[in-house]
């Protein structure tokens, strides 16, 4: 029997000739924690509009705990939303605000105090109740939006950049809190938003959405460590991207150069991209490194510097490193076989030797 209580297959969505999603198929598992993250505009909105019901998709079958729920309208869906603004009613007061679906579903009053209260400790506005909406900070609305959301317990809480209109402080103290608001409850978080650190940092699972597809589902780790294409590297942290050439099984060509790596299964001398991250290259003297580079930036910024250099054929090396350099200086980048992660291409052949010609041509 499958766990998944959410399932996409082959959702498309189209306003006008505008395609929005194209061909989508995930599954959600119950019980975790997921990010959809992608950037404006990729289609992230759109794909929770459809699972709470608030749209229809063009084509293709959404499944619910099993059950196929195309028709099934917003209302008759087990699933809640958390708006970006919130969407309180401000002539409310914080219990009546976060009353109202119980009231509208005909719960009996002592219950729905009762419930109410639960839903308020465990977003910590224990007595908040009676306060007015418009005498609530930022931080504290978000948190009865929570409330409000959690307190019919959904099987399904959809949050939509939820965060985002909070200061950078409590932005991430409200995301150790949800993380374990979520873990609590047991209840399956949707969490869309396109702050890469934020979904790394609270995601079971992500999904990176971009024009309408996803480009790679994953936890945080597998993304981070092993980005399927171009898109996922530069979208997920800082990356060094070169393109290569997958010489033979564990060794990669590189600027005219031969790298051990430690991937394999590739066609010999299949063009390839090759993601290494700036905290995986180390700085060491010229004659030890694996390539040498001259420093062009250095920028200390606490935990450690960001460093700039051009190699010999004046392509830029971004390096995340503890210890300090010297501008000017020529030194030697050090990185391990497992630090070189290889992509495939997604390009024709054609277009790739094009963009490798140019490449060369740059030097
Ligand atoms: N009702 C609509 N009619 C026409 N176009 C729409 C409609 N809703 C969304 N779109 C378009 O669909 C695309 C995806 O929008 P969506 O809101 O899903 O993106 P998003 O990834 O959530 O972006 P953001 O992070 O900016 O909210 C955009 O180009 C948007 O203009």
């Amino acid at each position: 029997m499958s766990n998944n209580i959410m399932e996409f297959r082959h959702v498309s969505q189209q306003f006008g000739n505008n395609v929005v999603l194209r061909d989508i198929d995930f599954e959600i598992e119950a019980g975790k924690f997921y990010t959809l993250l992608g950037p404006s505009g990729s289609g992230k909105t759109t794909i929770l509009r459809l699972i709470a019901g608030f749209d229809q998709p063009t084509s293709g079958e959404i499944y619910f705990d099993g059950q196929q729920i195309n028709d099934v309208p917003a209302n008759r869906r087990q699933v809640n939303t958390v708006f970006q603004d919130y969407a309180l009613f401000p002539h409310m007061n914080v219990a009546e605000n976060v009353a109202f679906g119980l009231q509208i579903k005909g719960v009996k009053k002592a219950e729905t105090d009762r419930r109410v209260k639960e839903a308020l400790h465990l977003v910590q506005l224990d007595g908040y109740g009676p306060r007015e909406i418009t005498a609530m900070s930022g931080g504290q609305r978000q948190r009865v939006a929570i409330a409000r959301a959690i307190v019919n317990r959904p099987k399904l809480l959809l949050l939509d950049e939820a965060l985002s209109a909070l200061d950078h402080k409590l932005r991430v103290e409200m995301q150790t809190e949800l993380r374990q608001l979520q873990r609590q409850l047991g209840i399956t978080f949707i969490f869309v938003t396109h702050d890469q650190e934020e979904a790394l940092a609270m995601s079971d699972q992500i999904m990176i959405i971009n024009d309408g597809t996803i480009q790679q589902s994953g936890t945080p780790v597998d993304i981070y460590d092993e980005p399927l294409n171009h898109f996922v590297a530069d979208f997920i942290g800082e990356s060094n991207i070169v393109p290569g050439v997958m010489k033979a099984d564990y060794l990669v060509t590189i600027d005219g150069q031969d790298f051990e790596c430690v991937d394999a299964g590739m066609r010999p001398n299949e063009r390839v991209e090759v993601v290494i991250r700036p905290e995986d290259l180390d700085i060491t003297t010229a004659d030890q490194g694996k390539l040498t580079v001259t420093v062009d930036t250095q920028l200390f910024r606490g935990v450690d510097y960001q460093i700039t250099a051009q190699d010999q054929r004046d392509h830029e090396w971004k390096i995340n490193s503890i210890h300090q350099t010297t501008v000017g200086a020529q030194v030697g980048l050090a990185f391990d076989p497992e630090d070189i992660h290889v992509m495939r291409y997604n390009e024709s052949e054609e277009d790739f030797d094009a963009r490798l010609d140019s490449y060369e041509e740059d030097d």
